[in-house]
């Protein structure tokens, strides 16, 4: 059975149909990728398999249980972990007290939480610079601590939502670097980004939500020269079509 399913998801915000009966399946230590146009519900897929949502209708799965409607921290203790697409660490930590909070929230049980802690910073390239306070770092390194906080909860799938958003080219491949390695950790990957490059780049798959429903699912190639897909993209990229918008970013 696959490790994370969502069956038949909707979820609405009063009249509005954010998502609209969305099944899928990710398998265990595949990297899957998540795209679609600004407002396509790709965050609210997101949020909904998360905990943060209670969908419509629909069930998840997750590692052969259902967890539709539990709590975000249960979820998280069970081992699905997510980063934020704006990420906003405690300001008066250090970095790594900001990671040690992430590992106590897992819910996991580790001997030393400052040692798994320091792992992942050293994981993500922060550890010599483990005392600083986040107020100090780049945006590539703010998004590196957000990864460290999530791994320190020892997931089995990241949820990576828009974690190359506002970065430059250099920390963008940075980063792409750094989900190839936690997927070589044998975690799973399942990501949303509008940096095509870096999204097509790290998943071996892609899904497409457009006006809320899955439109397309395919290899990244497959994806690229869907044609379903560069109508929806064409909506919102006026005169460019998919692949322009792949090199444009
Ligand atoms: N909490 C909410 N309350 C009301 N409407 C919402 C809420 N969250 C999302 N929506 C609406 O649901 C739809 C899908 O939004 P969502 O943020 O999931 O799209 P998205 O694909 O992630 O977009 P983007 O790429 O711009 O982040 C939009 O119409 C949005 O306005």
């Amino acid at each position: 059975m696959a490790l994370l399913e969502g069956q038949n998801l909707t979820k609405k915000f009063g009249g509005i149909v954010a998502i609209n009966d969305v099944s899928f399946s990710v398998e265990r230590g595949e990297a899957i990728g998540l795209i679609g146009p600004n407002g396509a519900g790709k965050s609210t897929l997101f949020r909904t398999v998360t905990g943060v949502h209670e969908p419509t209708e629909g069930r998840v799965f997750f590692d052969d249980e259902e967890i539709t409607g539990k709590a975000p921290h249960e979820i998280c203790h069970r081992g699905l972990a997510k980063t934020h697409q704006i990420v906003r660490p405690f300001e008066s930590m250090t970095l790594l007290e900001n990671v040690a909070v992430g590992a106590e929230f897992g819910g996991r049980e580790f001997d030393d939480v400052r040692e798994r802690a320091r792992e992942m910073l050293e994981f993500v390239d922060l550890a010599d610079i483990q005392y600083s306070d986040p107020g100090e770092l780049s945006v590539g390194q703010l998004k590196r601590l957000e990864i460290a906080r999530v791994l320190a909860t020892d997931p089995e799938i990241v949820l990576f939502d828009e974690v190359a958003g506002g970065l430059d080219p250099e920390e963008t491949e940075d980063i792409v670097d750094l989900i190839g390695d936690i997927k070589d950790e044998g975690k799973t990957v399942f990501l949303i980004d509008h940096v095509m490059r870096a999204l097509m780049t790290v998943s071996e798959r892609v899904m497409v939500l457009n006006n809320g429903s899955l439109i397309a699912e395919g290899t990244p190639d497959e994806i690229q020269n869907n044609n379903e897909v560069i109508e929806a993209y064409l909506g919102e990229h006026a005169n460019k079509d998919l692949s322009n918008a792949v090199s444009a970013d």
